[in-house]
């Protein structure tokens, strides 16, 4: 027989059996795997299922949701509480975490439910975000600050993305495959094993929208590209503005780039745009477990000790070379400041 495809069970297993352990990744991406089936669903039902447009709410961050914001919170909650491996979550869309009653979970689930809100309604891609934790033992997991811990310390972490196809990107610690959904048999399908992040890159993504309030590093990094084969970098860059974090680490994965949510003077006091938990630290895992970079212009992110649920961050990653030229650009700019 010669038949090659490989599922995201069958994947899992193999892992499992390799590293003759207990098959608890298996397990705990399996109420995953459903819910972003699910959620892909519903996003490409749209304006047939009344799934456009706000829900005429705010989340804990003042953010309008959409109803698919709600209703994605809602199918994480309850599709992830099945099994009993969480003992509780936490959402961008949940002011305080949410408690599995009953659950003997020995694990904690942060996600964004919809990443790239502003995209639903203009039918471009969104996705979901989502990181793993260890409940350390003998600890209360209604106490928040459990969740409070190192992006270094994720023991799985990943995205769908709802695009032109549905895909389940993921890593467990040993690199980054991509699985894309069959839509007829409902299945994940391994298309991007070991998915790797170019070293170097031409392709930039941000929001030049706020220029104006970029710190020197930023603008100097951004002017330099945009000089192309007239400026120092002697070569011409693309750009690219997705406006959905996870369509923009996808395509990097694709084909290299970089992506930048700096903190800026705007965002400044509120410590960024992206949410560390949800957001910057399962895409960083992502990133540097395909050897790729995330800092926040100057920090490695998964470094950061939390100090909120729901703290913001800058963020910069993508191609390694690029990464650490826009980390050395903030250096030399602290330096000159005399900032250090
Ligand atoms: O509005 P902007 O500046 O384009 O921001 C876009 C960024 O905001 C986000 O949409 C924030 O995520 P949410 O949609 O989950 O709030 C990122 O995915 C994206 O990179
Ligand atoms: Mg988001
Ligand atoms: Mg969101």
């Amino acid at each position: 027989m010669s038949y090659k495809r490989i599922t995201l069970s069958q994947f899992l297993m193999d892992g499992q059996h390799r590293r003759g352990g207990s098959g608890r990744f298996t397990s705990l991406l399996t109420d995953i795997r459903t819910t972003c089936k699910m959620i892909s669903h519903e996003v490409n039902r749209g304006a047939m299922a009344g799934n456009l447009g706000l829900a005429g709410t705010e989340n804990v961050q003042g953010e309008d949701q959409k109803k698919l914001d709600v209703l994605a919170n809602e199918i994480f909650l309850h599709m992830t509480a099945q099994s009993g491996n969480y003992a509780a979550m936490a959402s961008e869309e949940l002011e305080d975490v949410h408690i599995v009653h009953g659950a003997s979970g020995r694990y904690l689930l942060l996600f964004d439910p919809l990443d790239g809100s502003s995209n639903i309604d203009i039918n471009i891609a969104v996705g979901s975000i989502f990181s793993i934790l260890h409940l350390p033992d003998g600890v209360d997991c209604s106490d928040r600050s459990v969740f409070l811990q190192p992006g270094v310390k994720q023991v799985a972490a990943g995205y769908a993305i709802y695009g032109s196809s549905t895909m389940l990107v993921l890593t467990t610690g040993e690199g980054v495959n991509g699985f894309t959904l069959d839509q007829n048999i409902g299945v994940f399908v391994l298309t991007h094993p070991n998915m790797r992040i170019s070293e170097d890159a031409s392709e930039f993504a941000i929001n030049a929208s706020r220029s104006r309030f970029w710190e020197p590093p930023v603008k100097r990094y951004i002017d330099e590209a945009l000089a192309g084969t007239e400026g120092p970098r002697a070569k011409d860059f693309n750009m690219r503005w997705v406006a959905a974090m996870v369509a923009e680490v996808h395509r990097i994965l694709c084909r290299g780039g970089v992506f930048m949510y700096p903190v800026d003077v705007r965002n400044a006091k509120q410590g960024g745009k992206l949410r560390l938990m949800y957001e910057a630290n399962p895409m960083a895992f992502i990133v540097e477990q395909a050897g790729g970079m995330a800092i926040t212009g100057r920090d490695r992110i998964m470094d950061l000790q939390p100090q909120g649920l729901h703290q913001r961050v800058g963020v910069v990653l993508g191609s390694k070379n690029e990464v650490e030229r826009i980390q050395r650009y903030h250096r030399e700019y602290d330096a000159s400041a005399g900032k250090n």
